[in-house]
């Protein structure tokens, strides 16, 4: 049987995710293409791809579907060259940027007449980007929202629907106009008010940095998505301007009423403002209630030297302690737990941790 050749066009955390989930099935070879070798370079060598290369060409040439996974304007500028490239006959394109009705407009302008475009956004991410973050899990049980146009033949839709439950997220569909009003609600104005807030707490704290010292549980749970990439986030909001500014106003008219509230000292309505927020908050769905079971997960700083990686598996296997995965995870110097690992079990997880940490590693649950 002839593999499929699945294109990833940008091997970062969502490109590189994809890639891992696709490589579960065998039959599927995995090509990537990146404008960073060395991101291709750490692809290849940590299992991500079967193979990768800075030509376009020779990325796309045999691949059945082609996922655009670069940032935003970058997707642009690709959807503008396939039209230059030799391509098979029934590819599929499709990409997974965080907007939707300008790339699918754009798409629709510029692809070929031979080639199906289908937009999609995976609804899962993180704040941390490149190759090194990404998992074959991250998509697990997340919603995948694809935006076939009325012209896309449902056959091709479920070409792609197919190839995507390796991810395990859950595909539904939505025009793209749709996408972009919803998610700027949930996600992008999420991330400017998180970025506004921390440079807002930035500006306050003064030379004996109580700020930042007292910013416990609270400031840096709501935060946590300030620290994603700026470049990323410039070219969402340019993208999706219409919906962010109606939610902006509707945030200020929010803001006010509750500042009203304070300012009237009115107890009953401030504590239903906090009510109704918790009600719904409290009822959003769990994303882990799926099937797929949760992750057991250890992190373990490696000293560095040489045999490290191997004695820490040789202690786990001596004892019979399952693992699943392992995973190196990049080594810049302000990240613990260099080492992932990722056991069977809750159970094979502590056994795991009570037997590290006795041989003296320093082991964290999350970074
Ligand atoms: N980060 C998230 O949480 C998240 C979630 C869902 C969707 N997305 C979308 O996924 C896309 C990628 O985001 P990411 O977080 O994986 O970013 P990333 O920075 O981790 O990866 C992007 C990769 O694209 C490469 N690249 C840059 N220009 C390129 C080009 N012209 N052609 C090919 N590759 C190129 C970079 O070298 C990098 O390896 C974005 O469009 C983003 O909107 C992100
Ligand atoms: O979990 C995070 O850190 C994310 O920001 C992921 C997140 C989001 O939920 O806003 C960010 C961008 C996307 O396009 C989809 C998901």
């Amino acid at each position: 049987m002839k593999k499929t050749t699945i294109a990833v066009l940008g091997v970062g955390l969502i490109g590189g995710s994809i890639a891992l989930s696709m490589r579960r099935d065998p039959e599927i070879r995995v090509v990537g293409y990146d404008v960073r070798q060395d991101r291709l370079d750490k692809a290849l060598t940590s299992g991500v791809i079967h193979a990768g290369t800075t030509d376009l060409q020779t990325a796309v040439r045999e691949a059945h579907i082609i996922f655009l996974a670069a940032p935003v304007e970058q997707i642009f500028s690709t959807l503008r060259m396939l039209d230059d490239l030799e391509l098979q006959s029934d590819v599929i394109v499709t990409d997974v940027g965080s907007t939707k009705a300008e790339i699918v407009r754009e798409a629709l302008k510029v692809i070929p007449p031979h080639v199906t475009f289908i937009g999609g956004h995976p609804m899962a991410g993180s704040h941390k980007s490149g190759v090194e973050a990404a998992s074959d899990r991250l998509l697990e049980n997340a919603y995948y929202v694809l935006t076939p146009s009325a012209g896309t033949s449902e056959q091709q839709v479920n070409r792609l629907a197919d190839i995507l439950s390796l991810t395990r997220a859950k595909v539904v569909q939505m025009d793209p106009e749709t996408h972009d009003q919803v998610v700027g609600a949930v996600s992008h104005f999420p991330h400017v008010l998180a970025s506004a807030l921390v440079n807002l707490v930035a500006g306050y704290d003064g030379d004996d940095g109580w700020h930042a010292r007292l910013a416990a549980g609270g400031f840096r749970d709501i935060t946590r998505i300030a620290s994603s990439n700026p470049r990323m986030w410039r070219d969402v909001l340019l993208q999706n301007r219409e919906p962010l500014l109606k939610i902006a106003k509707d945030w200020a008219n929010a803001l006010e009423e509750v500042m009203d509230l304070v300012k009237a000292g009115d107890a009953d309505r401030i504590e239903q403002f906090f009510q109704t927020a918790r009600d719904f908050r409290d009822g959003l769905p769990e994303r882990k209630a799926g099937a797929l079971p949760p992750l057991y997960d250890l992190y373990i700083d490696i000293p560095d030297h040489p045999g490290e990686i191997g004695r820490i598996t040789t202690l786990l296997g001596a004892r019979q302690i399952n693992i699943i995965n392992l995973q190196i995870r990049e080594t810049r110097e302000d990240i613990y737990g260099a080492l992932r690992i990722t056991f069977q079990s809750q159970s094979e997880m502590e056994k795991g941790e009570e037997l590290l940490r006795y041989f003296d590693y320093n082991v964290y649950k999350r970074v």
